[in-house]
């Protein structure tokens, strides 16, 4: 997959405050965290997998920050360590040095100069706490009211939507986007916001699924200094962020309850409190929401709240699969190769042969657009020339065993007919259901910034069944 590995860190702690004070600030660099409160825990999760960068206390309810550090070390591991010690305890200090850390720094811990040292520990420059190194914002920075333009396709289905986009854009009503995952659902929203007259302020986007709950409520509603242990400065919460512009709250389907009690709460008054704050903050925010998950169904089965989901889905807007609109593909296909040739400084752009193109508009595109990119990608790349054909997509077999084919001509929205001739029946189940299920995990993998256990959680699976599948399908886990 071509989204780069954010570098991985475990953080240990048996002081719940100051875990979640570490992760927050670390998440909100854009790493991706784990954490463990013993050395023996701390031990088992760096014995099943690499780390870049341990940051460790001293004190440990089973011993010390120097004993990992230690075994690190015999073990002849890389991972540099990073020990937060008792203030005043120079020896510590040194003592940390000495056993190999990389750096230590003393508690109270000043963020500042956490953020500074672990950047420094990974090679990196400190985002300086700014927004814009989250990466699930900047993953899709795109230059202003462009999102419509590169929504590509003139199938019925995606004129509805434009139309749809443009009528709800002047209105302040929330909107619900709907549909498979990689179908546009953002692009939909960032269109909306950028034909708004709220456009000049900020997009702010969210992955609702990706943010560990113990610290939701911080990150959507900010804190204030001395909030709780360790917090020694003032932060916004993403309804500040998105102050006078458009709050984009993807999976929103995979919010806990008792955020989604919080949420309606701040939609409905219009105000939010930061953790520590003494009084509410006014807050002008427009919400669009979006889900893969049938809502009203979640609704019924007491996981979505019925009253949050009236407030959200006052207007919705339904993207289909791309299989649906098959006649979407050419002109998707083309833009896509037109801005791989772009980004890479190649011109003329690429083409696909007329049968890739026909191969391709066999395939059910499972991830949709996004598995549409990923793949041409792919494919410019082993093509290396300038035109890419039917080997170089590198789509599996399985997904053709049958050999039905679809005339790229035919291909018109059809929802009933696509159901029942697009996807073929397999002549090896198991392979196929393989092949599915390591497009899912690989998606939401990609999605979760390669954190197993979001990724996992996503799913409705644990760490561990998420190991056990990605190591039976052969995935590996980024770096190890
Ligand atoms: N109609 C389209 N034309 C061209 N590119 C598109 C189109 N729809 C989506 N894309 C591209 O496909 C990718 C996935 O789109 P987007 O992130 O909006 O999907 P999503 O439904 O929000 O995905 P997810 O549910 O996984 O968050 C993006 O790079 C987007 O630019």
């Amino acid at each position: 997959m071509s989204a780069p590995t954010p570098p991985r860190l475990l953080v240990v702690d048996d002081e719940p405050d100051l875990r979640t004070l570490y992760e927050l600030t670390l998440l909100r660099e854009g790493y991706d965290v784990e954490s463990a409160e013993t050395v023996e825990e701390a031990w088992a999760a760096l014995q099943s997998r690499r780390f870049q960068l341990l940051i460790t206390d001293m004190r440990l309810p089973d011993g010390t920050g120097l004993d990992l550090l230690r075994r690190l070390e015999d073990a002849g591991r890389g991972e540099k360590g990073i020990v937060i010690t008792a203030y005043g305890s120079a020896e510590n200090a040194v003592e940390a040095l000495k056993a190999g850390a990389y750096d230590y720094l003393t508690k109270p811990v000043d963020l500042r100069q956490f953020r500074a040292v672990v950047a420094s520990a990974l090679g990196r420059t400190p985002s300086d706490g700014a927004r814009a190194a989250r990466p699930a914002e900047a993953r899709h920075a795109l230059p202003p009211r462009r999102a419509l333009d590169r929504m590509v396709g003139d199938s019925v289905a995606l004129q509805q939507v434009r139309s749809l986009v443009g009528k709800v854009a002047r209105s302040m009503a929330p909107v619900l986007v709907h549909g498979e995952s990689g179908t546009g659902k953002e692009l939909v929203a960032r269109a909306i916001h950028e034909l708004s007259p709220r456009h000049a302020m900020p997009f702010v986007a969210v992955n609702c699924g990706a943010i560990p709950e113990t610290l939701l409520e911080a990150e959507f509603f900010g804190y204030r200094r001395g909030a709780f242990t360790g917090a020694v400065e003032d932060r916004e919460g993403f309804f500040q962020a998105a102050q006078g512009g458009t709050l984009f709250l993807d999976e929103i389907g995979d919010l806990p309850l008792a955020m989604q009690s919080k949420l309606l709460r701040a939609v409905q008054e219009r105000a939010v409190r930061p953790l520590g704050a003494p009084a509410e903050l006014a807050v002008n925010v427009r919400i669009v929401s979006a889900t893969h998950k049938d809502l009203a169904a979640e609704v019924h089965a007491g996981r979505f709240r019925q009253d949050l989901f009236y407030r959200l889905n006052v207007i919705e807007i339904v993207v289909p699969p791309l299989r649906e609109r098959l006649g979407d593909l050419p002109a998707i296909a083309a833009a896509v190769l037109e801005r791989i040739a772009g980004d890479a400084g190649v011109s003329p752009p690429p083409v696909l042969s007329a049968e890739a193109l026909a191969h391709l508009s066999r395939y059910a595109f499972p991830g949709n657009v996004r598995e549409l990119e990923n793949l041409l990608h792919r494919a410019v790349t082993l093509a290396g020339g300038s035109v890419v054909e039917c080997r170089d997509l590198g789509l599996p077999e399985v997904a053709f065993a049958d050999s039905a084919h679809l005339d790229l001509e035919m291909a018109v929205p059809d929802p009933g007919r696509a159901a029942a001739t697009e996807v073929p029946l397999p002549s090896d189940l198991a392979a196929y259901l393989d092949q599915v299920e390591r497009e899912i995990l690989e998606r939401a993998l990609e999605r979760h910034r390669y954190n197993r256990t979001a990724a996992g959680a996503s799913l409705g699976l644990s760490l561990r069944q998420m190991r056990y599948r990605m190591a039976r399908l052969g995935i590996g886990s980024g770096d190890d």
